[in-house]
């Protein structure tokens, strides 16, 4: 018997996202062992409907929504994101009372099972490159004007499916989640800055629960890393200040260093010609969050963001 009542967890029911709600799970369990964390599992639009570009599936949230309405309607207590997926625009009611240490940041190259190896500079004129993220399609046009792209819809087993059909010459994932799905072994290459710098929060875990649940909060608080609570703060903070949601031509890398945190952003045109770069370092992370947003913003980021969304 357990003597406080069961956590419940509410998780999107991909294989990625079941394996981030069970290692949440494990966190919580091993903050308060005795507590009974149990899994809720929900079914959002994101998943259902394949057929139509993510971009098109309206505005934001497209994977977190449902998850939320769960928690707010207390059928579950906790929800468990993928941060990047999460909007920077708070929703009534919930509270971000977690970010557990971050796994991989950056993103990676995967190429066809019959032709691996080698990385950008490799792929023949003219590529294809199935990725349907604006914030990709426009770091790889900066450096490969040639590229061509082809949506990659699906959870990541489905992708790489098409990839080794031969749908694209390559494919663009998040390395984080290829290495809580155990196929690190299928990254031919891993982009890092300046080439790619990730997405907002990738390779973060964001954890909501309901803003009156105090016990919630308190196990919550647990489980929270104050390094990565900084940098996500700092990133998040900067994509709010620019407007910009999940399909926006923005993508941020931090460090932390001795309680200074350095935050380099990039705002892109979709067609990869334009390419703006601010960097600042502090120790207040929504503060620096601003600041370089507000670089960038002098610098002509608005129109490029707007020039994006159409
Ligand atoms: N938008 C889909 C999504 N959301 C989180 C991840 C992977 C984990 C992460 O980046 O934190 C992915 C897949 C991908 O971008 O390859």
């Amino acid at each position: 018997m357990s003597e406080t009542p069961p956590i419940r967890i509410a998780t999107r029911s991909s294989r990625l996202a079941l394996w981030q709600a069970h290692h949440v799970q494990q966190l919580l369990s091993a903050a308060a062992p005795s507590t009974t964390i149990e899994i809720v599992h929900v079914s959002t639009i994101g998943d259902r409907d394949k057929s139509e570009p993510l971009s098109s599936l309206g505005e934001f949230g497209v994977f977190t929504r449902e998850v939320q309405k769960v928690v707010l309607e207390g059928d579950a207590d906790i929800a468990v994101h993928s941060l990047k997926d999460l909007p920077t625009e708070t929703v009534a009611g919930l509270t971000l009372g977690a970010i557990p240490p971050r796994g991989a940041v950056h993103d990676a190259l995967l190429l066809p099972a019959s032709r691996r190896g080698g990385g950008l500079d490799d792929l023949p004129d003219g590529a294809v490159v199935g990725t349907g993220s604006m914030r990709r399609r426009a770091q790889l046009l900066h450096q490969r004007p040639d590229l061509k792209f082809a949506e990659a819809r699906g959870n990541v087993e489905t992708r790489l499916r098409k990839l080794d059909e031969g749908e694209f010459d390559a494919l663009i994932l998040a390395a984080a989640g290829l290495m809580r799905l155990e196929l690190a072994e299928r990254i031919d290459c891993e982009l890092q800055p300046p080439v790619m710098l990730p997405a907002i929060g990738q390779g973060a875990l964001g954890i909501e629960c309901r803003s009156d649940d105090v016990v919630a909060q308190e196990l919550l608080a647990k489980i929270n890393d104050s390094a990565t609570q900084m940098a996500a703060t700092a990133e998040r903070s900067l994509l709010h200040e620019l407007r910009g949601g999940c399909h926006a031509p923005i993508a941020a890398a931090t460090s932390l260093q001795n309680d200074q945190l350095e935050l380099t952003a990039v705002v892109l045109s979709s067609d990869g010609q334009q390419r703006l770069m601010a960097t600042a370092t502090g120790e207040a992370a929504a503060a620096l969050g601003i600041a370089v947003a507000g670089d960038l913003r002098a610098q002509g980021a608005d129109a490029l963001i707007t020039a994006a969304e159409f």
